[in-house]
């Protein structure tokens, strides 16, 4: 599914309207009707006491639309047209004039104050809000700045149209003003802001419904970004191969750990071997090995000369190195030697390489040649860790997080999977993919581990390597999800225990999807 900005879904609209030739006023019908198909269950219609606020644009229109079908279905309704009514322009105004000669009535704000909105909205048990859409632009003016305002100190259910009014689409701009929906329920695309913060805070809980826009204007967009859900998981798993055996899932090389961090290691190699890769081995300092191989009974070890209980080299001439398949270095190293070890691996090794928390602090002094490197590299940073690789300030990296990891991506020719809420995986073609799965009991030392050795795992087993990334990354998400829906408190969840569950999860996929296997 596509992710777009304001201007993308606007260009959409027109294609489909002036090249496809649906009608506007078809769009805005199907927009209405689908947003009150996907609101119905949340009102009971003896009880519910609901106010629609409309705008002056198309999002207003859809709120007529969402009016007159919430109307005919016996809901008690009070309409308020925001603006004067001669400003209700083209679609939106055919809209307004059905409503009419429906036989029912809106009153206008222009009419009133905002104390009588105000004294009218604290009786409802539901707002809905088709103020403004992605055609906002600039700092929110009045009217709506006051009305939001007052709109957001209510305590009954919010629900926006397409966005919060007042929000930007695209989630880099400020937000002077917006509403804090308790639901959004989006049109067609979901819109970038959507998995940007402080952004994504307003919408509530976001669902997204079909219009009817045509694929093929979608496509027209040429758009980078896409969201990467449970059905593109479950149609690009691996299937293992009946005469399968454990060469033909890779043999791995995970090189973590210090004597302070004996934990890195185990949770990354425990959750590769639970993501089927074919053999684990360790390299680790030698002064470590007896704590960690009596937690890991399915690796192998590789001993590393060690300085203040962290690697010093990694004692592995170029054959054996590249014996293993693919490497992932980084859980656990330490920031206290000189990190040389990296340097050489991104010259000898030409197959695929993971780099993960100390592994990329290291990486910020062979840069150069990461550039230059054959290759394929991935890196999983948190925003901290990638906001220190690139010298930017942490929350100049989180709202631009789209552009400045797919600048980059491209730039150093590498997969940058940004950690966080909504992770972004970006390949070195500059496509965005968008994780939908996760909770923040995820955010808790040693998350970032498992995730390693997961996509260490899949990424031997899978030829299409953004698959195979941003699979694990929803698998991972996806444990956490279904730990707080069967019994585990969001506090209580430990990265152990999303390796743990990682069986289960695996078999709830699969089943619910048996027909693409
Ligand atoms: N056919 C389609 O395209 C379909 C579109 N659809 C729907 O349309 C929505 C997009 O519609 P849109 O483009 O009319 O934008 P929208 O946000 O409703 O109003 C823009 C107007 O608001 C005003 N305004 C702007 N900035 C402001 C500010 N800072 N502070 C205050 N006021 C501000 C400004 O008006 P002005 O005040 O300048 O007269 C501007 O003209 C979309 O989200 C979806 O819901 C669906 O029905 C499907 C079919
Ligand atoms: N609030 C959150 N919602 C969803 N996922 C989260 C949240 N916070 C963290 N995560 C995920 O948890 C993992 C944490 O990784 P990281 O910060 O590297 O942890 P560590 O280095 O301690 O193991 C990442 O995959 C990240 O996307
Ligand atoms: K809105």
């Amino acid at each position: 599914m596509n992710v777009v900005t304001g201007e993308e879904m606007h260009q959409i609209d027109r294609y489909t309207i002036e090249e496809i030739g649906l009608k506007a006023e078809l769009l805005m019908e199907n927009a209405g009707l689908a947003f009150v198909s996907s609101i119905l269950h949340l009102m009971n219609k003896k009880t519910a006491k609901i106010a629609v606020l409309i705008g002056v644009g198309n999002n207003g229109g859809d709120g007529f639309v969402i009016s007159r079908s919430l109307l005919e279905k016996g809901y008690q309704v009070d309409v308020w047209l925001i603006p004067p009514v001669k400003k209700v322009k083209g679609t939106a105004r055919y809209h307004m004039e059905v409503f009419k000669k429906c036989g029912y009535e809106f009153t206008s704000y222009e009419a009133i104050t905002c104390e009588d909105l105000v004294r009218n909205l604290k009786g409802k048990t539901h707002v809905i809000d088709a103020m403004l859409g992605t055609g906002l632009v600039g700092p929110l003016r009045q009217p709506y700045k006051e009305i939001i305002e007052q709109v957001n100190q209510l305590e009954c259910q919010i629900i926006s149209v397409d966005l919060p009014s007042g929000l930007p689409a695209n989630g880099n701009s400020c937000i002077t003003d917006a509403i804090k929906a308790s639901r959004t329920i989006t049109l067609q695309c979901p819109k970038l802001g959507a998995y940007t913060f402080p952004s994504r805070e307003y919408y509530g809980d976001l669902t997204i419904v079909d219009i009817g826009i045509p694929k093929l204007a979608i496509k027209q967009i040429d758009s980078e970004r896409f969201l990467w859900t449970e059905e593109n998981v479950a149609c690009s798993l691996p299937v293992r191969k009946p005469s399968s055996h454990k060469g033909s899932h890779g043999k791995g090389l995970i090189i973590a750990g210090s004597r302070t961090m004996t934990g890195a290691p185990i949770l990354t190699a425990k959750a590769c071997h639970r993501l089927g890769a074919g053999l684990v081995t360790l390299a680790l300092p030698d002064t470590i090995i007896n704590t960690v191989a009596s937690q890991l009974i399915e690796s192998t070890f590789h001993l590393c000369p060690s300085v203040n209980g962290e690697i010093n080299s990694l004692n592995l001439d170029d054959e054996l190195m590249n014996r293993f398949d693919a490497i992932a270095v980084g859980p656990g190293l330490g920031r206290n030697n000189n990190g040389e070890f990296i340097e050489t691996l991104l010259h000898d090794f030409d197959k695929p390489i993971v780099i993960d928390a100390d592994g990329l602090f290291y990486l910020k002094d062979f840069l150069t040649i990461l550039a230059k490197r054959k290759g394929t590299t991935i890196l999983t940073p948190h925003l901290g860790e990638f906001a220190y690789l690139i010298n930017e300030p942490i929350a100049k990296v989180e709202k631009n997080r789209f552009q400045v990891s797919r600048d980059f991506a491209v730039k150093y020719g590498v997969y940058l999977v940004l950690k966080g809420p909504y992770t972004v995986v970006t390949t070195p073609g500059g496509q965005q993919f968008i994780n939908t799965s996760g909770n923040p009991s995820l955010a808790k030392g040693g998350s970032g581990d498992v995730l390693t050795g997961m996509v260490l795992a899949l990424l031997m087993q899978q030829k299409d390597l953004q698959s195979a990334i941003s699979n694990s990354i929803f698998l991972h998400g996806m444990a956490a999800d279904y730990l707080i829906s069967h019994e585990y408190s969001p506090l209580s969840v430990m990265a152990s225990d999303l390796i743990n569950i990682m069986p289960k999860v695996l078999n709830s996929i699969q089943n619910r999807y048996h027909k693409y296997r």
